[in-house]
């Protein structure tokens, strides 16, 4: 077997058939995770005005175990760059590399951007041309990676598996790093145009008419529900139309807990 081959039960029980009781294999890095927001709530508080519960710290750790992963949780923290900027010094110190959800865009209570600034890190990319996710940010310090992902859910989801997943992914020596890829046809139209590539939450399905996706529910980029319901991420590239019924559009797979009520075989 290649090096930067997947162990799975196939390959365990390869390994098994030829004596391989141990093989070598690739540290997996431990992942800190950090969210960040003033009207961030715990999932067991009540909602008061202005609040609301914080559901990307435990949403990306599931994106976290989904893939395997490690990793190391900082909670939650207001938007004071005293504190937060301690904490990311402290979870860089700990862990391999760093996501923090929240704070990384243009507003007044946004420290990330300083906090890299002030750390000395190196800014990779801070804006994307893409929907949504747009302001993922990416910074390297003494090698170790941080991962600024939007606050908000639908773009801090699509930011971890576009950027996040395939970083992890080479960092183990992956030889497959990207979630896997289908052609389907849409089987909803998806009117509004856009200048920019959309990763569209969706629904996929095979039936009579081949692989087909619908879009999964409410799509704006503060939805939690259509994340949900999706089994996968469509690929909508920009132009200045929307999409029909029956268009050919590229999907990219995510994880398959979802089974189907019968087997048409
Ligand atoms: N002048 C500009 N303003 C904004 C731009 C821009 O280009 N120019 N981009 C907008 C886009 S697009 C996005 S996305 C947001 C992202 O901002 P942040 O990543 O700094 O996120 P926050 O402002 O902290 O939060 C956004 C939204 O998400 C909610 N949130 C935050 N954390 C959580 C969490 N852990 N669980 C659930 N929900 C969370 C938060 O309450 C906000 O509603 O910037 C735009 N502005
Ligand atoms: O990054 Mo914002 O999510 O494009 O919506």
């Amino acid at each position: 077997m290649e090096a930067g081959t997947k162990i799975h039960p196939g390959t365990t029980a390869l390994l098994a058939t030829f004596g391989y009781a141990k093989v070598k294999v690739s540290k997996r890095p431990i992942v800190g995770i950090l969210s960040t927001g003033t009207e961030l709530l715990d999932v067991g508080d009540e909602l008061t005005p202005g609040k609301i519960r914080n559901s990307n710290g435990p949403m990306v750790e599931a994106q976290l175990k989904r893939m395997g992963m490690m990793y190391q949780s900082y909670g939650m923290l207001e938007d004071n760059l005293e504190s937060c900027q301690h904490m990311v010094e402290k979870a860089l110190a700990e862990t391999d590399l760093l996501i923090t959800t929240g704070g990384v865009s243009v507003g007044d209570y946004d420290y990330l951007p300083v906090i890299y600034e002030r750390l000395g890190a190196t800014v990779l990319f801070n804006k994307i041309a893409m929907r949504p996710g747009s302001v993922t940010t990416v910074s390297v310090l003494n090698g170790k990676l941080l991962f600024g992902l939007s606050g908000n859910p639908s773009a801090c989801f699509t930011g971890f598996e576009l950027y996040v997943r395939p970083a992890i992914e080479k960092m183990m020596g992956s030889l497959a790093p990207y979630l896997p890829q289908i052609e389907a046809e849409l089987d909803e139209a998806i009117p509004d145009a856009n200048p920019f590539i959309r990763f569209m939450r969706g629904l996929w399905t095979f039936g009579a008419d081949g692989v087909t996706a619908r879009p999964a529910g409410f799509n704006k980029t503060n939805a939690v529900s259509s994340i949900a319901r999706g089994n996968c991420i469509i690929v909508l590239p920009p132009g200045e139309h929307g999409y029909e019924r029956g268009a050919k559009v590229k999907l990219l797979l995510l994880g398959s807990e979802q089974g189907v009520s019968t087997w048409n075989i």
